[in-house]
């Protein structure tokens, strides 16, 4: 990267150098004179245009007349003197030229644009600003939509259609972030080129977007296009920045599209030129790059919505196309590597937010705010211009100090205003009666605006002693190159072409007379004297190109030995590495068959376990159907259980009762106390209810009787043994029982 200072065109201007003089004491009256003879010489006014924006129908009222091409009237509509009943007023304005509302895009392009795109071509700057009342056709102008492209498509248009065939490789100008551009060596910047693309192509499988404005083809024609230099290289560069609420916000700021910008401070380069710092400069190859990148800030852009326009603009957006350009080498296609031979040439396209009374717009809030600042930068704007007219006309009075740095957007412009190059300004009028006093204001400050005068670019040119038009001679020799380096002939390959022109064809000269003679030979002389220093310039040139020729061959020649030991020594590695590999392949192989083994195994016993599992399943649900079942059976033979037991212990009461009856008839036939019997019969109720019969026809020994009870008695034991057997809990119950049964059953052995 070449490390020196950049040249702009703008430097220090010739008005700055006037008003120093002012503020000297009282300069001479010569000097006063070569002053004001200079700025007579180099000085030419702000250009103003005028454009009307057409009726919305035939029938609205309207307050303009157009008298011709430059004058326009300005009327007081019926309208308004009913209200106001005051006389009516005409006021005559008088613009650069005025277009009607029938003029196309392309007329304004051409008559105030190309101008300006020509001097940008040449290394100039220029401003040209849209001004006027909110929805008069400022953004119309300035960009226009898709069918009716305004200024900015044009401009790139024009501007690329003129450089196509002089343009630098992307990323040889480097942008230095200062404002300024430094040349990088072509292999840096391929190396750029190669990150970008690798971008891109990301970038491209993600986008689907398509703006809804293209850039214009066509807009000019190129053979009237004057001011491009076939012997430089050129690059384009654009920036696109927003003023909204007194704060510079980059539109192009790296990032999604949702993120808050972050506000942005104006700062002064090395050459005294003002630049938003930390601004995203974007070098483009073509129109509609830039439209693309253009749309992209569009969309950040904030719109506000007023009552009098929808998508109102409530910012100043200023769009800029910076073209920067430096002789090309001898072969006519790299840039050369001098920095200082840089010219950087700038056009700012700026869209000023519209000018709006806010009593009118009935804006409140946010609106009302924006809306003040908007106004505070548009005063500051016409307080700066109104000064410097002061200024400019009074030069023997003091100077008033201009308040560029009131507002952003007079800070940005201060250059264009005390610097080199053209300003244009598009008043844009939208001439409803309604609109009569906003563009009555508006005419006023367009009026004044054009009484500013701007110091003319001074043309730059550099000599770098090589010749002319070698950039055209190489490129028309460069297709015939080409041509034999496709054939096979090795002789022809790689033959070598650089142009060199050693200056003009010979001078005509007429030896007639003497003194014909005399000055034909001075002529002749001073060309073969330019043509020698242009020999010696292009001899330095050739011995210099051979001697890096050479020294380049030499390097390529040690390169080429070292590269071959080193491929060699690659070459028995790469053997080694190959041996070694196969090694471990087979390896490899054999891992793989014994872990494909150990796999079939594993999923066979996986198979047996899960048959496994499925058999333990089946066995435990049949065991709780069982378990289930003897459940049931044990609690109906409980129930039976208990009922048996209840007959039983009736039954063995029976007994006991009847065996003690029999005991007590016994004694009492010993006794004959029959009597006691009784009684005792008569207090136990339940013998004397169970057994009414005995009482009537009761025998001391009724062998009938007992036979009954005895076998009904062994029955129940019988079955109650058989239970017993079926639930060994119960058995302890039974014997309990038994134990009262077993009285029972030794009852039993007494039957
Ligand atoms: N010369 C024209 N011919 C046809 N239509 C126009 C013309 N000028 C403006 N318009 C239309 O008028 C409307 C408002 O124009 P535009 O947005 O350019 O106004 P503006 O001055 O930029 O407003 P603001 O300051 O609010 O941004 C748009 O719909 C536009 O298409």
């Amino acid at each position: 990267m070449v490390n020196s200072t950049t040249r702009t065109p703008v430097k220090v201007t010739k008005l700055v150098q006037q008003r120093e003089l002012r503020t000297q004491p009282l300069p001479s009256s010569k000097q006063t004179e070569k002053a004001s003879n200079f700025l007579a010489k180099t000085m030419e006014p702000v250009q103003v245009f005028c454009r009307l924006k057409p009726l919305p129908s035939d029938g609205d009222l309207c307050c303009v007349r157009v008298i011709n091409s430059t004058k326009i009237i300005l009327e007081t509509p019926f309208q308004v003197l009913d209200n106001k009943q005051a006389a009516q007023k005409e006021t005559q304005y008088v613009f650069k030229h005025i277009f009607e509302s029938q003029a196309s895009q392309q007329n304004i392009f051409s008559a105030v644009a190309q101008p300006m795109v020509e001097s940008l071509i040449r290394g100039h700057n220029g401003l040209l600003f849209t001004y006027g009342v909110t929805g008069s056709g400022k953004t119309y102008t300035m960009t226009g939509d898709a069918n009716h492209r305004g200024i900015m498509p044009r401009c790139l248009d024009t501007l690329f259609r003129a450089i196509s065939d002089y343009q630098a490789k992307k990323f040889i100008f480097k942008s230095d972030h200062l404002n300024s551009f430094e040349i990088q060596l072509e292999a840096d910047a391929r190396s750029d080129r190669h990150n970008e693309n690798n971008q891109y192509f990301k970038r491209e499988l993600k986008r689907k977007y398509a703006g809804p404005l293209t850039p214009s083809q066509g807009s000019c024609d190129l053979t009237s296009l004057q001011g491009i230099n076939k012997d430089n290289m050129y690059a384009v560069f654009i920036t696109y920045v927003e003023v909204y609420n007194n704060n510079v916000y980059d539109l192009l700021e790296e990032g999604n599209i949702q993120k808050t910008l972050q506000s942005r401070i104006i700062r002064e380069d090395a050459n005294h030129n003002m630049f938003v710092h930390g601004v995203r400069e974007i070098e483009i190859k073509s129109a509609e790059e830039a439209i693309e990148i253009f749309q992209t800030g569009q969309k950040r852009k904030r719109m506000g919505h007023t009552l009098l326009n929808a998508e109102s603009s409530r910012s100043h957006s200023v769009f800029n196309i910076r073209l920067v350009q430096a002789p090309a080498n001898c072969q006519g296609e790299l840039v050369s590597p001098d920095t200082r031979t840089i010219t950087i040439g700038q056009l700012s396209l700026v869209d000023l937010a519209g000018s709006e009374r806010s009593s009118r717009t009935k804006n409140t809030g946010l609106r009302l705010r924006e809306a003040g600042n908007i106004n505070n930068s548009l005063m500051t704007l016409r307080t700066c211009l109104a000064y410097l007219r002061e200024n400019q006309q009074q030069i023997n009075a003091a100077p008033k100090m201009i308040p560029y740095r009131d507002s952003k957007i007079t800070h940005l412009f201060k250059n264009y205003f005390d610097g080199e190059g053209q300003v244009s300004m598009i008043v844009c009028i939208n001439p409803r009666a309604e609109d009569y006093d906003e563009n009555a204001q508006v005419m006023k400050f367009a009026e004044m605006a054009q009484e500013v005068q701007i110091v003319r670019a001074t043309p730059i040119k550099y000599n770098l002693g090589l010749a002319s038009g070698r950039g055209k001679a190489n490129k028309t020799c460069k297709t015939p190159v080409s041509n034999l380096n496709e054939l096979d002939n090795a002789e022809d390959k790689n033959f070598d072409v650089n142009v060199c022109i050693l200056g003009l064809s010979f001078p005509e000269y007429k030896i007639d007379t003497p003194a014909q003679a005399e000055s034909s030979i001075q002529e002749l002389t001073q060309y073969l004297l330019r043509r020698t220093e242009r020999r010696k310039v292009l001899r330095n040139d050739l011995e210099s190109k051979f001697d890096r020729l050479r020294l380049h061959l030499t390097q390529m020649e040690k390169e080429n030995l070292s590269l071959n030991c080193k491929l060699a020594s690659l070459h028995t590695r790469y053997k080694e590495e190959l041996d070694r590999s196969c090694a471990l392949e087979s390896k490899v192989r054999v891992h793989e068959n014994s872990i494909h083994f150990l796999n079939n195994k594993v999923k066979r016993r996986e198979r047996e376990i899960d048959d496994v599992k499925r058999q333990f399943k089946h066995q435990q649900t049949l065991l709780d159907k069982k378990d289930e079942e003897k459940g049931k059976q044990k609690k109906t033979l409980n129930v039976k259980l208990a009922v048996e037991m209840d007959k039983h212990n009736r039954l063995r009461e029976c007994d006991n009762m009847r065996s003690k009856d029999e005991n007590l008839s016994e004694e009492s036939s010993s006794t004959g106390q029959s009597s006691a019997i009784e009684s005792l019969r008569i207090a136990s109720g339940t013998t004397a209810i169970s057994t009414p019969r005995n009482t009537k026809y009761w025998t001391p020994r009724s062998i009938r009787g007992t036979d009954v009870v005895d076998r009904r008695h062994r029955r129940f034991l019988a079955s109650n043994e058989g239970l017993c057997l079926h639930d060994g809990d119960d058995d302890d119950d039974n014997d309990d029982d038994d134990g009262g049964g077993g009285g029972g059953g030794g009852g039993d052995d007494k039957y």
